[in-house]
């Protein structure tokens, strides 16, 4: 298949990737035809790790997907698959309409180089190369002139706020500014496409959460399409527009993060998102429906990216309905007080700021 569906800019489907012995006899076989849950636990009783077993999802453009899961779970694989850095033994996938499968090796280092921007956990910083040689990199690579890379080395470092430490090695930059130099070298070719795998993970918590704010802050200007993997559902929860949930292999839900909080697939989804403090994690966009015409509520329209918890004071003063900000062209929006009750009342939770899952 080289289709890619309208809006999506990543697509795939029945991805199966598995480490052993003799991963592709299976497929090759007319026996790949049963019951993916099957298969993949025959896969693990003959030997074998499913990492990723039977994925299919599109990512629209200018979305964030969140892909979430446990540790083991294959995030890292899928995004590998994605990315070819690994060779799946089945399945399809399409970027920009190209058949990822079917491009040559020298089309896919081009489509990787020009095309698709990586971050990952450890920073991969060259050390002995300054925070501007090492945004300029991927340009050098392209073959681009040194004036031209170090205009746009510069450009990319006051993106992410370091205008002033282009000069700086990175042994004399905190986790958090290594991280923003890893962000500003994937972001310098200007990616259609752009991966991240658990970038703040090496991060103490609070780093860790600036560094959320900012990459929000980042994805509002320059609206890329983002593949995002975390193990931690609130972060999950604060970044994505959709999450895949993955166990064993499996994707076992995708939706909103509203979607995946408040009717989870199974009673796996649920026991993961229990300790989820609802009023942190559910947005205002989340609740609001569209005002009947004429009745939008007055008052300035709230950011639907707000947490609901940030209306209690309003609510507890009284008020019963809120504007929020539709799209442009969009019709308005009204948020009910009784609709954000509703949601606080099936929040048991204790303060979770969680990292905490089934294990
Ligand atoms: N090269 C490999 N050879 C054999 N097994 C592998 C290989 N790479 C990954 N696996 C296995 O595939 C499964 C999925 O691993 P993967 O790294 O994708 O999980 P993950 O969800 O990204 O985990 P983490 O959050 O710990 O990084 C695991 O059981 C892992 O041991």
């Amino acid at each position: 298949m080289t289709e890619t569906p309208a809006g999506a800019l990543l697509s795939c489907r029945n991805l199966w990737k598995v480490f052993g012995p003799r991963p592709g006899w299976y497929f090759d076989t007319a026996g790949y035809r049963i019951d993916p849950e099957a298969l993949a636990e025959r896969l693990r009783r003959e030997g074998h790790i499913p990492a990723v077993a039977d994925a299919s999802f599109d990512v629209q453009a200018g979305e964030i997907f969140v892909i979430m899961g446990l540790s083991g779970s294959g995030k890292s694989t899928l995004v590998r698959c994605l990315s070819r850095l690994l060779d799946v033994e089945h399945g399809s996938m399409s970027f920009e309409g190209v058949d990822l499968r079917a491009v040559s090796g020298r089309e896919l280092t081009e489509i990787r180089r020009r095309k698709m921007g990586m971050v990952f956990q450890s920073f991969g910083l060259l050390p002995h190369l300054t925070a501007l040689e090492n945004v300029a990199f991927p340009l050098k690579l392209r073959g681009m002139a040194r004036a031209a890379r170090e205009a746009r080395a510069q450009e990319m470092l006051e993106l992410v706020e370091l205008g002033g430490r282009a000069g700086a090695l990175p042994s004399e930059l905190s986790g958090g500014q290594q991280q923003r130099i890893g962000i500003a070298r994937s972001l310098a070719p200007d990616p259609d496409l752009w991966f991240l795998d658990e970038p703040f993970s090496a991060l103490d918590p609070l780093i860790r959460r600036q560094m959320q704010d900012e990459f929000l802050r980042l994805q509002r200007q320059l609206k890329k399409t983002i593949v995002f993997i975390t193990h931690d559902i609130m972060e999950a929860c604060r970044l994505a527009d959709r999450i895949a949930l993955m166990r064993g292999g499996r994707i076992i839900q995708i939706g909103t993060p509203a979607e995946i909080l408040l009717s989870p697939a199974d009673s796996y989804v649920a026991e993961f998102t229990a300790d989820v403090a609802l009023s942190r994690a559910i947005r205002l966009g989340d609740l609001a429906v569209t005002a009947v015409p004429g009745e939008a509520p007055a008052g300035p329209a709230l950011n639907p990216r707000a947490p609901i918890e940030t209306l209690l004071p309003e609510i507890a003063a009284g008020q019963k309905r809120f504007a929020v900000e539709a799209a442009p062209g969009q019709p308005a929006l009204v948020l009910e007080a009784e609709a954000v009750l509703a949601v606080l009342r099936r929040d048991a939770g204790p303060d979770a700021g969680c990292e905490s899952g089934p294990r």
